[in-house]
This record gives C-alpha cells, structure tokens and sequence, in this order.
C-alpha cells in the first residue's frame, strides 16, 4: 500500500473544467470518500491517478514517486467501476485468477490458488467458484469485481460507485464488508459516491467535491458537525438540514452578519401544547422506528425527525425553538 497525492491538479474537457486545482492526500491505509453531486469531478479524479486522464496542470504522486508519464498498467492501481466488468466465458475462480496470470507478476500456480481462494473468502463468494460469472446475481458479480482488484494488492484501490447498482439491502451488508476489508488488509483506498450513508459510515475521511473544487476534507463527523458552508452542510444528513432565514424561529445567539440558519434535528425543540405557538404541523411521514414531522412556520416548510409516539397530529400548532444551530452569512459560509 502506498500514499497517493494529488497537488494541484486541473483538468479540463474543452470549456468545461471538471477538475479546478485540486491538492489531496490520501495516506497510506486511510479509506478516503469523495462525496458530491454529478458532474462534481469525482470519476475525472479517480482517472487521473489511474493515469486513464492526464492533468493539464499539477502533480500525482504514488508511494512518493511522480507518475507524469507513467501508463496506467506501470502505475499498480486497481479500478473497481460502477458496473461489474466481469469476463463472461470465465467462472469466478478464473475471472478472480486472471490479474494475477499476467507474465509480469511470475507468479506459480500455488500462490495464485492461495490468494484466489483466500479473497473468495474476504467476499464471501468461495461457494461459487466454479460458476460461470454470468450465472450469478448482481451482488456476487459485484463482489466478484471488488474481489479482482483486492487479489492483485496494488498501491491503491480505486472505486467508482461500485454499490449504487445493487439494491438497498445488499448494497447495506457490502458496505460493512468492504469497510471490514479494507481495515483488515491496511489498504489505502480512494471511493466515490453520492450516497452519503456510504460515506459516514465508511469513510476515514471525507472529501467534499463541487464543481472540480475540494470544498472540504475532513473525518464524518467534522463534516457533519462543521460544516465550512450552506452547500457542505446540505450534503450531509437525513432529513436534510432546514436553512431558514435568521429570526424566523427564536433561541441561539447568531453572531453578527448571519443570513442563513442551518437547523438539523438536534437543533431544533419542539413543545407541544404549552398554550404558546409560533408552528403547525402539516403532515406525518411514519417510517416505523422514526417519524418525519413536517412543518410550516410563517410560509416556511421545515422538517424533523421525531420519535413514533411524539403526541401531535397534522393541523397541531406548536413552539418550536433553536438550540445552538449553525449559522452562515450572506456569502454561505459558515459563520461561527
Ligand atoms: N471525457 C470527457 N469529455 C468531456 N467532458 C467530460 C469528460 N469526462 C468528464 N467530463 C465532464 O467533466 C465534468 C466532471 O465529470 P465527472 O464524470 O468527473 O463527474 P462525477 O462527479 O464523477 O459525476 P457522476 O456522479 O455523474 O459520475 C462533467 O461536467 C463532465 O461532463
């Protein structure tokens, strides 16, 4: 495993600039998360350190060594792509075989037995070694594509949304075990996505993108918890965080020059009842543990998350106040 950094990197399609002067590290064993929406620049930069793009301008270094000029197959890198890109002739033991056959690697039929059988373990696919690959599900081939690029122990792993095409339950129980993976093999990873429970729940770190620009790096929870603007702040939490204008709901104490209150569920308190109500509740989303409580507040539309048994009823009035929100001036940064 190796650390890979970008410095300054830009790359332009034409006019479009898909990636601005973007500077990255990722250390050596961290799993770092690029998270944002499309067209951000994500896959360029995933491109760009496989060496399938080159930079118009900046610097990638892998394990310390610049790979200006470096082909991708000299750069020990191993892509994994939003869609299994498995050899269909090929049974899972030979399609995971198969980047360990090149003559460069030498390596005997016994070392590549051992590690084919040993990463079929790691994913969890050493009963179907023998099946064709187009004689699987869409989560075995998926597991089967992770599971090619981990037999190989490049420098770095590269992976493009390789969940999204997977249903919900799946793509849940493959983020456990890719996250499990990886910590056990110590390997430096690079992963995109747009799903942000991919990212908290994987992620060392997460790297914020929007239009080619790194916006903020920084673990989960300081993502989530200090946010540097209104756009990082929206990328983050279920039900999206209410931005409302200041002096819309009372409490908190907004520093001067806020424009923007930034209020997630722990940010807000609801009291039901207490004779005062500056709120009403519109509807009720009960999504069986939890509940969304939507709102209304002066032709303003906020949302919560409540526990089931909360005792209001759509057309309810309440108080809603503000404990320690985030607040953000007229130029969208934070403000603290
Ligand atoms: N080969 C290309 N030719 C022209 N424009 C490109 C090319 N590759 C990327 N772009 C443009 O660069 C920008 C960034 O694209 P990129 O695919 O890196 O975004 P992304 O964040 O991965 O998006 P998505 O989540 O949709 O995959 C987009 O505007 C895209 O249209």
């Amino acid at each position: 495993m190796a650390e890979v950094s970008l410095q300054n990197i830009s790359k332009s399609f034409g006019e479009s600039e898909a990636v601005r002067n973007l500077t990255l590290t990722i250390r050596d064993g961290e799993f770092v998360v690029l998270l944002g929406p499309t067209g951000a620049g994500k896959t360029t930069t995933l491109r760009l350190i496989a060496g399938l793009e080159r930079p118009d301008k900046g610097r990638v270094t892998i394990g310390g060594q610049d790979m200006a000029g470096a082909a991708p197959a000299g750069r020990d890198v191993a892509f994994v792509f939003q869609q299994y890109s498995l050899y269909p002739h090929l049974t899972v033991y030979e399609n995971l075989a198969f980047p360990l056959r090149s003559p460069a690697r030498r390596l005997g039929a016994d070392e590549i037995d051992r590690r084919v059988r040993e990463v079929a373990r790691m994913v969890r696919i050493d009963h179907k070694l023998e099946n064709r690959s187009t004689r699987l599900s869409g989560g075995e081939m998926q597991r089967v594509a992770i599971g090619r690029a981990l037999v190989r122990k490049p420098s770095i792993y590269l992976m493009d949304e390789p969940l999204s095409s997977l249903d919900a339950k799946l793509r849940g129980e493959l983020r456990l075990e890719l996250k499990r993976i990886q910590s056990e093999l110590g390997s430096t990873l690079l992963y995109v996505t747009h799903d942000q429970i991919e990212a908290m729940t994987m992620a060392d770190r997460i790297g914020i993108l929007n239009d080619g620009e790194l916006i903020q790096l920084g673990t989960p929870r300081e993502i989530y918890s200090n946010p540097v603007n209104l756009h990082v702040a929206a990328r983050l939490g279920q039900p999206h965080i209410n931005l409302i204008p200041e002096g819309l709901v009372p409490g908190g104490q907004p520093p001067k020059g806020t424009k923007t209150i930034g209020a997630r569920t722990e940010h807000l308190e609801i009291h039901p009842g207490n004779g005062t109500a500056n709120a009403e509740i519109d509807w009720i989303e009960h999504l069986g543990d939890q509940s969304h409580l939507h709102m209304r507040i002066a032709g303003h539309k906020l949302v919560t998350l409540a526990n089931p048994y909360v005792p209001v009823m759509p057309g309810d009035k309440i108080m809603l106040t503000l404990k320690d929100p985030l607040y953000f001036g007229g130029d969208g940064q934070r403000l603290v």
